[in-house]
């Protein structure tokens, strides 16, 4: 018979923070997904996840993807919201329009992001590393008016800052205007990531229209960099359900990619992930 309530062990210990990652399968185990687990526990946050679209990916691109239908997606949102509860939440792949509109939607329904206490972090994934699109053309629209609007902060790289808002970043001014064009979309805070501009530093702009930060590391010479963006923006999350806010979680997260991307490793004959396995050695 149920109780009722959890079971609970003599002893048992309080749960840590959780954060809920809605994005797609890495086969090959660098972005996605599976980055993002990774990374929520290397920060100490237990993960859930919501799959949207599984990806036939290896270090050399991405093959095929089939997107999960978007009442399986919302579910797995509600199951673990419903029962769990969730301090923050993140989207990365999220494949097509209609999957978007039912995530906006039930993110509303159980108050993560908006006007809600539970912080959300867009990452804008169009397409991989390699060029492969993972978003379908005509879904960029309803990132533009139904996802932005509720979230805490975009994450986007040059080329989604150029798909979302036809700003082509070239130096700091274009850099300001393209996050005012973003912020004109409705989140609270943007954060115009450097990694694909050129020279020996990665700047990355955090801004939200009245404080503006800009995030300056040196730029690793390594071609291995895949599952950087999730990993960032999976760090930030972690961040904001461990209660920071956005400037210390994105400054957090800065430092926590540039240690995983000095640590990046070739795997198969592609491109190889950004590591956060320095942090098992309980390095900070
Ligand atoms: N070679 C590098 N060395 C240090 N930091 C990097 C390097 N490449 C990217 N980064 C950082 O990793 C994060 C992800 O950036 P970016 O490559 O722009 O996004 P994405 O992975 O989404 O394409 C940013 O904080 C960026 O500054
Ligand atoms: C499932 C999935 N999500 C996101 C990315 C983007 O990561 P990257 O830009 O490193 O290729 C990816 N390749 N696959």
């Amino acid at each position: 018979m149920s109780t009722g309530g959890p079971p609970e062990a003599a002893g048992a210990k309080a749960p840590p923070p959780t954060a809920l990652t809605i994005a797609g399968s890495d086969s090959g185990g660098g972005a996605g997904i599976q980055a993002d687990l990774r990374t929520f526990f290397a920060c100490g946050v237990h993960g859930m996840t919501a799959v949207t679209a599984v990806t036939v990916q290896n270090s050399l691109g991405v093959e095929d993807f089939t997107e999960i239908p978007s009442n399986v997606v919302t579910a797995q949102i509600r199951a673990v919201t419903g029962d769990m509860g969730a301090d923050a939440a993140k989207t990365g792949m999220l494949a097509t329009a209609e999957i978007i509109t039912a995530v906006a939607k039930t993110l509303g329904d159980v108050g993560i992001g908006g006007d809600s206490d539970v912080p959300f972090v867009v990452d804008p994934v169009a397409a991989s590393m390699h060029g492969d699109p993972l978003l379908r053309e005509e879904a960029l629209e309803a990132i533009r008016t139904e996802l932005l609007p509720r979230a805490t902060l975009v994450t986007p790289n040059l080329d989604e800052v150029r798909l979302l808002t036809g700003v082509e970043v070239t130096d700091a001014g274009s850099r300001h205007a393209a996050a005012e064009a973003l912020l004109a979309l409705g989140p609270r805070w943007v954060l115009v990531k450097g990694g694909h501009d050129s020279g020996p530093r990665c700047v990355d702009l955090l801004s939200d229209g009245t404080t503006h930060l800009e995030l300056d590391g040196p730029r690793h010479d390594t071609p291995h960099t895949h599952g950087g963006g999730d990993t960032l923006a999976s760090a930030v999350t972690a961040e904001l359900a461990k209660g920071a806010d956005v400037p210390t979680a994105v400054e957090e997260g800065k430092r926590f990619i540039e240690r995983c991307v000095a640590e990046a490793y070739p795997l198969g004959g592609g491109i190889g992930p950004v590591s956060p396995f320095w942090r098992l050695a309980g390095e900070d």
